[in-house]
Order: C-alpha cells, then sequence, then structure tokens
C-alpha cells in the first residue's frame, strides 16, 4: 500500500528564479524505507522540508506529494498543522537543538505529547516513561529528570524518537539522523531504526551521507545530483548494479573511503606495534 506519493516535485526560488530541485518522484510503500543520497547542496534537505510544509516562504514548490488523499504541497494551516508533527514526524539532525536546555527531558516530552496527543500532564508523564521503557533506555525514570546537556547526543536522539514514536506515526522522516553522533551512538541509533522498521511497520524517508547505513536501512533509494533525480529504485539493484554514472561514483567513493580508513588503521596498529 502506497502511504506517500510525490509526482514531479519543482522547487523554485522566486526571488532569483533558480531552480534548486527539479523533477522528483518517488512512491513510498507502507512498512518500507526510502533513503535519499547526493552531494551537499543536491537537495535532500528542500525535499524533506516540502513535504511537511516547512520550506522556507521565498521558495515555492510545484508538483504534488499526495498523503492519505491529501495534496501536501496545497495543505494549509490547521490541515498540515493536524499531519505535521502527529501522522508525519520528522527527526532533525542534531538532537540538541530540538531540546529546550532549561527544562528537562521529561517535560519536554510530555509537553509534546499532551500537545498531539490530547492528555493530561500526569498521563503524558506515564506515556514518556513507558515509551523510553519501550525502547530499552536503561533507568528510563533518571533520564526523564535530566537536562539535555546532560545526556550524550545518542541518548538525546534515541528520546527524540521516542516522542515521535508514542504518536504513531505513519511516516518518519529523518534529515542526517547520526551524522552529529560519534559512532557508538551512531549504532545505538541506527538500531533505533531498525526496530522501528521490524517492529512498529511505519515507513521511513532519511538522507544520509553514510552509504553503509543506507544499505543497512533502506529498501528504495533516490540518488540525487544538482536538484535532480539520475537514479531510483530499489537499494539491492542500486548497489548492485547502478545504472548512472554518479551513482557509481558514489559508491566507488565510499569503498575508496573505506580502504583509506582500513589502510591509515593498519599503519596506525604497526606504528603502535
Ligand atoms: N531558503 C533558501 N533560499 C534559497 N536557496 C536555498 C534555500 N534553502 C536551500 N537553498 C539552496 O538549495 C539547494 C539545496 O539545498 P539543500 O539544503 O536541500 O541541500 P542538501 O542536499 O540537503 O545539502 P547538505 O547535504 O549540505 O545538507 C542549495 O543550493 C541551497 O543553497
Amino acid at each position: 500500500m502506497v502511504v506517500l506519493a510525490m509526482q514531479n516535485l519543482v522547487i523554485r526560488d522566486f526571488r532569483t528564479k533558480a531552480v534548486l530541485v527539479n523533477g522528483i518522484n518517488f512512491t513510498l510503500e507502507r512498512n518500507s524505507c526510502l533513503a535519499i543520497v547526493g552531494e551537499s547542496g543536491s537537495g535532500k534537505t528542500v525535499i524533506l522540508k516540502a513535504i511537511l510544509g516547512l520550506t522556507n516562504p521565498s521558495l515555492e514548490a510545484s508538483g504534488s506529494v499526495f498523503f492519505d488523499g491529501i495534496d501536501l504541497l496545497q495543505a494549509k494551516g490547521e490541515m498540515i498543522r493536524r499531519i505535521r508533527g502527529r501522522r508525519i514526524c520528522m527527526i532533525l539532525q542534531d538532537p540538541l537543538t530540538a531540546f529546550d536546555p532549561v527544562y528537562t527531558i521529561g517535560n519536554q516530552m510530555a509537553e509534546t505529547l499532551c500537545e498531539h496527543l490530547q492528555i493530561s500532564k500526569k498521563e503524558a508523564m506515564k506515556r514518556s516513561l513507558f515509551e523510553l521503557q519501550r525502547m530499552n533506555i536503561g533507568e528510563p525514570l533518571d533520564v526523564l529528570k535530566k537536562y539535555p546537556h546532560q545526556l550524550s547526543g545518542g541518548m538525546l536522539q534515541r528520546c527524540m524518537i521516542a516522542i515521535v514514536m508514542a504518536m504513531k506515526p505513519e511516516i518518519i522522516i529523518a534529515d542526517e539522523p547520526t551524522t552529529a553522533l560519534d559512532s557508538i551512538n551512531q549504532n545505538e541509533v541506527l538500531a533505533e531504526f531498525q526496530k522501528i522498521r521490524k517492529e512498529y511497520r511505519t515507513s521511513l524517508i532519511f538522507v544520509s551521507h553514510d552509504l553503509k547505513i543506507v544499505q543497512s536501512l533502506a529498501d528504495y533509494v533516490l540518488v540525487l545530483k544538482d536538484g535532480k533525480q539520475v537514479e531510483y529504485g530499489r537499494a539491492e539493484d542500486i548497489f548492485s548494479h547502478p545504472k548512472h554514472e554518479y551513482t557509481k561514483y558514489l559508491l566507488n567513493s565510499r569503498d575508496k573511503v573505506t580502504e583509506a580508513f582500513i589502510k591509515a588503521m593498519s599503519l596506525g596498529i604497526r606504528n603502535n606495534d
């Protein structure tokens, strides 16, 4: 079952007339995961923002993005607000910017749940605890009492995911959700996404520069270059038989980086002998 369909999305800056994104098409199936990849500035973030009607007012989006019979590009006011943050949720790159430093995690989780689920503060606190427990977060009561700066980036990102999961959204959109984290925290967050895929059957759209993460999570991949979609298809096909020169280049650069890393590590090991 298709949950979201983007057809011919074009995004223009109407001050400069520059076309930032041109002709993007994809469909997102229920319980499937689409990764959007491409170099910096290729248009990944503006595409994600367009889905939620969050593009800067100086940009105009045309085409269509259908979700449950509604064209999100045309949806305004209360209609888009009811979908955003409830039925389609976004997880940001840097979890520290998503939390207010002066309130505890519990306060902020409960506040968000109260607002979106129309439940009492007491009920929202109970739900927050339940969601952290459900994600196997150790000492969840302590975590709720902490301030954002007292938790690691990975733990904060997991709290963010817990808030999102409490909404039981149909779609989660994540813009480089692991980029701001070190590798241990990246692995924790990645495991959380694997769990969402397996247990909650939520659909995911995510942007990542890390092709290893893409390979481990995505069912479908959309490759962007200079605002244009150069390849789109099943992840296994794209990784095993990339058609476009740019996709081949991306996959090659990943292999080169890995080779260089292994070489550097083995040199390091020899130097430490
Ligand atoms: N509000 C805006 N006004 C004008 N141009 C913009 C605006 N936001 C983004 N752009 C331009 O749109 C293009 C795509 O930007 P976008 O942030 O989507 O790229 P990206 O692929 O997500 O890059 P990165 O990987 O670095 O985050 C870039 O050329 C950027 O400069």
